[in-house]
């Protein structure tokens, strides 16, 4: 049974999902382990962070998260399609703070972007946004992305996937922690429609590269570039926060814009 048919069935919005009540994680609660407690992945791309949740990050996570929020909990299906009313869905995968992802569902309000992050207050700030800025196409999810290409969402059911400024990794030791891996491609593709593209950004010129040679090299992937390189930044994609701090610093930065082959 998909999690939008459980829903209806409690009476709730399809593809709304309330959180476990027994297992509080804002203000006044623990903080769950964002991997789900059934579904160790030892190696994770993610960073444990204990960031302050402000005032009204958390006021947004308390009153949105009933209605917007997802938790990946390795259980049950998800066709992100019932969870948008039909909607085309895109995932982006580590949105960090949303400023970007609420910038490009607004852009965009015919589709519909799941948007998924460990990250406590980036949650709340997005739900924030997403109410002041009347955006109804957009869902936050928490939790290890992994998981949700894994184990939960429907085969095929992704209409684009978005990776921006994904943690760089930079030390060799580390480079195991990159989300970008053949791996991680093979999980990507099972997912998204044929047709469907897979845009990285990256101001990590190691990691573009990596990128580069993971996803050329790749059978369920081609490039969209006729040179088999990068692609120009499209204007649809805004400026990220951790761009930003990347260009501050003098990176280069460096799109990939790849095609679900089949
Ligand atoms: C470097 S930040 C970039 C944030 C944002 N895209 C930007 O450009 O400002 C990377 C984000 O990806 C998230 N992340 C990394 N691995 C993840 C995973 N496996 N599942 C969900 N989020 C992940 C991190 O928590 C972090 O917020």
């Amino acid at each position: 049974m998909s999690k939008l048919q459980n829903h209806t069935h409690d009476g709730q919005a399809p593809g709304r999902q309330t959180r476990d009540r027994s297992e509080p994680r804002f203000p006044g609660g623990p903080v769950a382990d964002p991997a789900g407690s059934h579904h160790e992945r030892r190696i994770r791309s993610f960073q444990p962070r204990r960031s302050r949740v402000t005032t009204g990050q958390g006021d947004a996570l308390q009153r949105l998260w009933p209605l917007w929020g997802f938790e990946i909990d390795g259980h049950g299906v998800l066709d992100p399609a019932e969870m948008f009313d039909g909607l085309p869905v895109v995932l982006e995968i580590g949105f960090g703070m949303g400023e970007a992802t609420a910038q490009m569902a607004a852009a965009d309000p015919g589709t519909g972007i799941l948007a998924v992050d460990v990250h406590t207050p980036g949650q709340g700030n997005l739900l924030g946004l997403a109410e002041r800025n009347g955006l109804s196409n957009v869902r936050v999810a928490n939790g290890d992305a992994i998981i949700l290409l894994r184990e939960m969402l429907v085969p095929g059911s992704l209409d684009g996937m978005r990776v921006y400024f994904p943690d760089p990794w930079p030390k060799k030791r580390h480079h195991k922690r990159r989300l970008i891996q053949p791996e991680f491609l093979t999980l990507a593709a099972k997912c998204l429609k044929p047709g469907a593209v897979l845009h990285c950004a990256t101001d990590w010129e190691p990691y573009a590269e990596q990128m580069l040679d993971v996803l050329s090299a790749h059978p369920d992937f081609e490039n969209t570039q006729e040179d088999g390189g990068y692609a120009p930044r499209p204007a649809f994609r805004p400026l990220t926060r951790f761009e930003g701090q990347g260009l501050d610093k003098g990176h280069v930065v460096n799109d990939l814009l790849f095609r679900r082959v089949g």
